[in-house]
């Protein structure tokens, strides 16, 4: 038997830990583990290379993925798929694990209704918004990070009479803007979830900026594809000079937290005992009130993610 391990989409802090940690914990086990590069990419290039302890030694504490990642447009082709499948023999690889999002778990889906796989995923996206999990690897760190920027701005944004528009990441889910504006203290979340209306808010904001409120932070998802409207209706209805900061790329990167760093340990070690006990299987792991459970792969893509209703409620709190 022979495990193998690649990342897939965005890449997230948190990756590097379970790659090291599904290395170490297959030699235990007595499996010969693989690391695949590239992504599917490289799945379809055969860069495929056996692992050893050395290649995975220094790694837990960094963001990114030591095997690299892709998104791959040749993988949506029944030709390279094949491809993907007979390098996956060629190596008797009888276990996959893949550290992806939604998109890579539909690429597995299409994949293991193709071919005879035995695979787990493992949800990993700074976007919070795989069905089925409460918790994707990199959340954590990617919001750690959003937090570092927006205490920053603050510290500008009090010095001055000014409005503060900060665009945050998460693709169509603006799990990570109601968290970060929950935490920061942002008097105004724009999310894709919420239709955003500038009149309710502009009575209470007109209101605060009269009686001496001299700055505005508003965080807008990039999903809401808002970050210009928002941008206006902040200096014509309140007056007030805007800056905008996309926060963009860096909060992809960083050295995983601890939260990323335990749960990379518990969704790998999960994954893999459930990889040597499972032929055929199609899962992923994922993270419910507490616990780890597996749940078939069409599950998790034939459904949408829905943010809990306490954080969209949280919208009508902040102030
Ligand atoms: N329906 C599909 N069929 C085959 N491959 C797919 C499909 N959907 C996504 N993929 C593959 O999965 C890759 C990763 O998905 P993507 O959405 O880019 O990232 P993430 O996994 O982080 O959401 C895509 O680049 C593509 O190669
Ligand atoms: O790195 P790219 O290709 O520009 O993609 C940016 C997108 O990737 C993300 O950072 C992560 O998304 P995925 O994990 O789904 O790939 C999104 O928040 C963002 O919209």
């Amino acid at each position: 038997m022979a495990l193998a391990i690649m990342s897939s989409g965005g890449d997230a802090p948190g990756m590097n830990p379970a790659i090291k940690k599904f290395v170490d914990y297959s030699y235990k086990k007595g499996e010969i583990s693989y690391l695949i590069y590239d992504g599917l990419e490289g799945l379809i290039d055969n860069k495929i290379k056996k692992a050893t302890h050395k290649i995975v030694a220094g790694i837990i504490h960094n963001g990114g993925t030591i095997i690299r990642s892709s998104r791959s447009k040749r993988f949506f082709e029944h030709e390279y798929r094949q491809k993907a499948y007979d390098n996956l023999k060629a190596h008797n690889i009888t276990g996959l694990v893949v550290l992806g999002g939604d998109g890579s778990f539909r690429a597995m889906e299409k994949f293991s209704s193709e071919f005879d796989l035995n695979f787990v995923g493992i949800p990993s996206t700074i976007d919070n918004d795989i069905y089925g999990t409460e918790y994707c690897l990199g959340v954590d760190t990617a919001l750690n990070v959003i937090r570092d920027a927006l205490d920053k701005i603050r510290d500008t944004a009090t010095s001055f009479n000014r409005a503060f528009l900060v665009e945050v990441m998460g693709r169509d889910c603006g799990y990570l803007a109601i968290v970060s504006s929950m935490i920061s203290g942002a008097e105004v979340c724009v999310i894709p979830e919420i239709p955003f209306e500038p009149k309710s808010l502009e009575k209470r904001l007109k209101k605060e900026v009269k009686e001496g409120r001299n700055y505005i932070l508003a965080i807008v998802a990039e999903g809401t594809k808002k970050t210009s409207e928002v941008h206006s209706w902040l200096e014509e209805s309140f007056g007030l000079e805007t800056r905008v900061s996309i926060l963009g790329h860096i909060q992809r990167g960083g050295n995983p937290t601890v939260y990323d760093r335990m749960m990379a340990f518990d969704f790998t070690i999960i994954a893999v005992d459930y990889l040597l006990s499972h032929s055929n299987s199609s899962k992923v792991v994922v993270y419910q009130k507490g616990e780890f459970k597996l749940i078939d792969i069409d599950v998790v893509v034939s459904n949408k993610y829905k943010m809990p209703q306490h954080y969209l409620d949280a919208i009508n709190y902040l102030d």
